[in-house]
């Protein structure tokens, strides 16, 4: 026998907005976490976050066109509605937001937020619009919900950052919360685009986890920052992947790090492997 869905879906930001207005007159905080849909564990933990900050959370699912370039992967991105609905209901989701594309982008629609900062270089030497495409499509989402908080995966690191800095830099006001990236038993950070990989690639797969934990022993002992970047670099090349970037970067501002004394550190890396990019990163510890 199968329960009926407590979680509501809407399809309109006239409709997000009502039910959101109801919430808030009655004096209830509002959780949002923004996705794209083939909801994860990784997911769940945010909204698990979201849970805990707030009487009522929201997901939003859509895959948002403009953060893809032409040549990437948006026609084949993975789309999971129903098991997505079942698995935020079952995660306790007070509403699912799924505009179409009409919806989030009208006829006519001429407005994009232009970055610099954190939106600089790794993702953006590779995906030179994406980060326009996901802050526009964030800040939308945001004014849209007029959330408290707003939860974010570590995953995507540097998106973490770029959102940061657009909320703080747009007075917009909402919490924003990062959520430790959920894992595999053998460290593969969970990610949509897993579902892609062939058994393999998949068995290669946590190379990029192994060598950003190994570099980040290195450097936290007080190892040269060059060297151990290096040394993570070849390991992940060795395992069949080709490198886009793979660097240790201020864990805020994420500009380049040469010195212990520069800041607490971040690695980041995006390697392809087969058809499929991946992305990691990890704190080295103080
Ligand atoms: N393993 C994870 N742990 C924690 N948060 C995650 C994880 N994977 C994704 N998220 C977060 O979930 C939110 C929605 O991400 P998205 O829908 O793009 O999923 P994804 O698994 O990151 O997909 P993709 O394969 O496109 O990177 C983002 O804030 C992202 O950082
Ligand atoms: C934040 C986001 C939902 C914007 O489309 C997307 O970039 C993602 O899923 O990380
Ligand atoms: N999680 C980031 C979405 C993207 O790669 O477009």
């Amino acid at each position: 026998m199968t329960s009926a869905r407590a979680i509501r879906t809407v399809h309109t930001v006239a409709a997000l907005r009502d039910q959101v207005r109801q919430w808030r007159a009655a004096g209830e905080r509002v959780a949002l976490v923004p996705t794209m849909g083939a909801l994860h564990a990784g997911h769940v933990a945010l909204m698990d976050a979201g849970r805990a900050l707030a009487q009522r959370v929201i997901v939003s699912i859509f895959v948002n066109p403009t953060q893809f370039a032409p040549t990437e992967d948006l026609s084949r991105y993975p789309r999971t509605l129903e098991a997505d609905l079942a698995t935020a209901d079952a995660a306790g989701v007070d509403l699912a937001f799924v505009p179409d594309a009409g919806q989030m982008y009208p006829e006519g629609f001429a407005t994009t937020i232009a970055l610099t900062g954190p939106a600089l270089g790794l993702e953006s030497d590779f995906r030179p619009t994406h980060f326009a495409g996901v802050a526009t499509v964030v800040a939308k989402l945001l004014i849209q919900s007029q959330p408290d908080v707003a939860l974010f995966g570590e995953k995507d690191y540097q998106q973490l950052q770029v959102v940061s800095r657009l909320v703080r830099d747009l007075d917009l006001p909402v919490d924003i919360v990062g959520v430790p990236t959920v894992r595999e038993a053998d460290g593969l950070a969970l990610s949509s685009r897993n579902v892609f990989l062939r058994p393999e690639e998949r068995a290669a797969a946590p190379a990029l986890h192994r060598a950003l934990r190994a570099a980040a022993a290195a450097i936290a002992e007080g190892g040269d920052i060059t060297t151990a970047v290096d040394e993570a670099r070849a390991c992940v090349a060795t395992a069949g992947f080709q490198l886009d970037y793979l660097d240790a970067r201020h864990a805020m501002t994420l500009a380049r790090v040469t010195s212990h004394t520069d800041g607490p550190i971040r690695l980041l890396v995006a390697a392809r492997i087969g058809a499929t990019r991946l992305i990691d990163n990890l704190a080295v510890p103080n």
